[in-house]
């Protein structure tokens, strides 16, 4: 039940907050869709899931910003200052977002429509214009039939009622279909940048510490906030993390939320398992019904930190089926004391978020806050001898010397061991095509045994997945 406090009239920062505050009244979860018809609770400036800074930082977005009331698709017209001072209409009470307020829109009429920005399962993305505004945005589209209304409304409510987040992409208000009935859509800010996964990919050896810092910092804001207010997201990978700028790569947004859900809520696991997937999710059958644990995203944020300092997963899933990431876990559980090579680079610190985020028990996981902090106040890679008598700390000079920057991480890459069996991404550097194999060390018989068995278990499992896709 929600409130409002009378008397008091909210200022543009204030329905930001007022704005997020929201989203944990929805019962979105539910297939009904229905929550509090009540005006909507004020509470002044506590975001809670935000630091100082961070609330300072939302609260100039948000007086940059129109209140989200009028933020609507129509308005996107109308001149800035006058939006600005727009209270919101109390006839469009904000628990009233049903099925009904789909808007039927000539698409062709309002924005010119231009190239694809990406696909998923839920539709794509396009680049458009609105023709009256002039200005670039994006419309993710949601096919019909294939899509249920049911499912673009609830992506549509959580996007919208997380927009105000900083590290979050923003999406305006309303909700449309096409005139000829083909498909939902909603519009977004356009990010004239790339994702995460585009970024890394063009530099295979990993970005700086630095860069990798700035990059964790947003993302796991924005997943704080979701935390808070018990939402997951359930789909974290480097392309739902789009860059806002592409020099510092210090603001990035999070996007996708069509498979955000309440913590605790139950579903059906209905996916392909992927890098990003936790141990727990690799282990469940497509159809078996789950309950939703914030544990899933620490997972999944663990993969991109040391998909952004690497420049490459450290596992294709996180099954004993695959090598390294059954040496991950044997060294987890002190079976071997050895580290596997792949983690040398890394400081002690940096494992230990490691170790609280790539962890198989869901209840050793951090939270993101932790997970945050740690980050941002510790070195994260080992300082590398370039050669016997120069050496070069990666942590410290990443940002200052590039050049030392990129043979430390060439080096890193290059301490990895060739015959390991590891996912690489499809644009592996001339570097690694080129790399002679290392001469194998003497194993042992059973060593040799257990690699075999493992191998080809690994063959076995891909052959049958792939099976099963097609
Ligand atoms: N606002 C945006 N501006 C620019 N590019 C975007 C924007 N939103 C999404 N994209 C691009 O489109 C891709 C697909 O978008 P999105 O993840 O929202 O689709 P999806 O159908 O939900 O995908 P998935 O199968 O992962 O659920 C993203 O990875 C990103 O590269």
């Amino acid at each position: 039940m929600l409130f409002y406090e009378l008397g008091t009239m909210p200022s543009s920062s204030d329905m930001a907050s007022l704005h997020h505050r929201a989203v944990s009244d929805l019962d979105i979860a539910n297939s009904s869709l229905s929550y509090s018809n009540d005006a909507p609770e004020y509470h002044g400036s506590d975001l809670s899931a935000l630091s100082i800074k961070e609330k300072q930082k939302s609260e100039e977005l948000a007086a940059r910003l129109p209140p989200p009331s009028v933020r609507r698709h129509a308005s996107l017209a109308v001149d800035n200052s006058r939006r600005l001072n727009t209270v919101r209409n109390p006839a469009l009470k904000r628990g009233s977002v049903t099925m009904e307020q789909i808007k039927k829109v000539d698409l062709d009429a309002e924005y010119a429509v231009y190239k694809q920005l990406g696909s998923g399962r839920f539709g794509f993305i396009k680049l458009a214009e609105h023709k009256q505004a002039k200005k670039k945005i994006a419309i993710k589209f949601f096919p019909r039939p294939q899509i249920k209304q049911s499912e673009f409304v609830r992506e549509y409510n959580y996007s919208y009622f997380l927009s105000p987040h900083p590290n979050i992409i923003d999406t305006y208000d309303g909700m449309f279909a096409s005139n000829d009935d083909s498909a939902f859509f909603f519009v977004q800010e356009f990010c004239p940048y790339a994702s995460l996964r585009e970024a890394v990919e063009a530099a295979p050896n990993g970005l700086t510490e630095e860069t990798t810092k700035a990059i964790m910092n947003g993302v796991l804001s924005a997943i704080e906030f979701m935390h808070n207010e018990n939402l997951v997201h359930r789909n974290l990978k480097t392309e739902n993390v789009l860059i806002f700028d592409n020099k510092t790569y210090s603001r990035v947004k999070i996007t996708d939320f069509g498979l955000t859900r309440k913590i605790d809520s139950t579903v059906k696991h209905l996916e392909y398992v992927t890098n990003y997937h936790a141990p727990e999710l690799c282990e469940i059958v497509v159809n078996e019904v789950l309950t939703v644990r914030d544990s899933v995203d620490i997972w999944a944020l663990g993969i991109i930190f040391y998909y952004c300092l690497k420049g490459r997963f450290p596992w294709q899933k996180a099954t004993i089926m695959y090598k390294p990431y059954w040496e991950w876990e044997q060294w987890l559980k002190r079976k071997n004391p050895a580290l596997p090579k792949r983690w040398e680079p890394f400081s002690e610190k940096a494992l230990k978020i490691f170790k609280r985020s790539l962890n198989p028990k869901p209840k050793d996981r951090w939270s993101a806050k932790d997970m945050r902090k740690c980050i941002m106040k510790e070195k994260l890679l080992k300082p590398i001898k370039v050669n016997s008598s120069a050496s070069c700390n990666v942590a410290g000079t990443s940002a200052s010397s590039s050049v030392e920057s990129h043979k430390a991480q060439t080096l890193r890459k290059k301490s990895d061991s060739p015959d390991e069996y590891v996912y690489y991404p499809e644009t592996t550097s001339k570097d690694d095509r080129l790399e002679e194999p290392k001469p194998q060390k003497k194993r042992s018989i059973i060593s040799q045994w257990i690699n075999t068995t493992l191998n080809t278990m690994a063959e076995i499992s891909e052959q049958v997945v792939s099976a099963r896709d097609e």
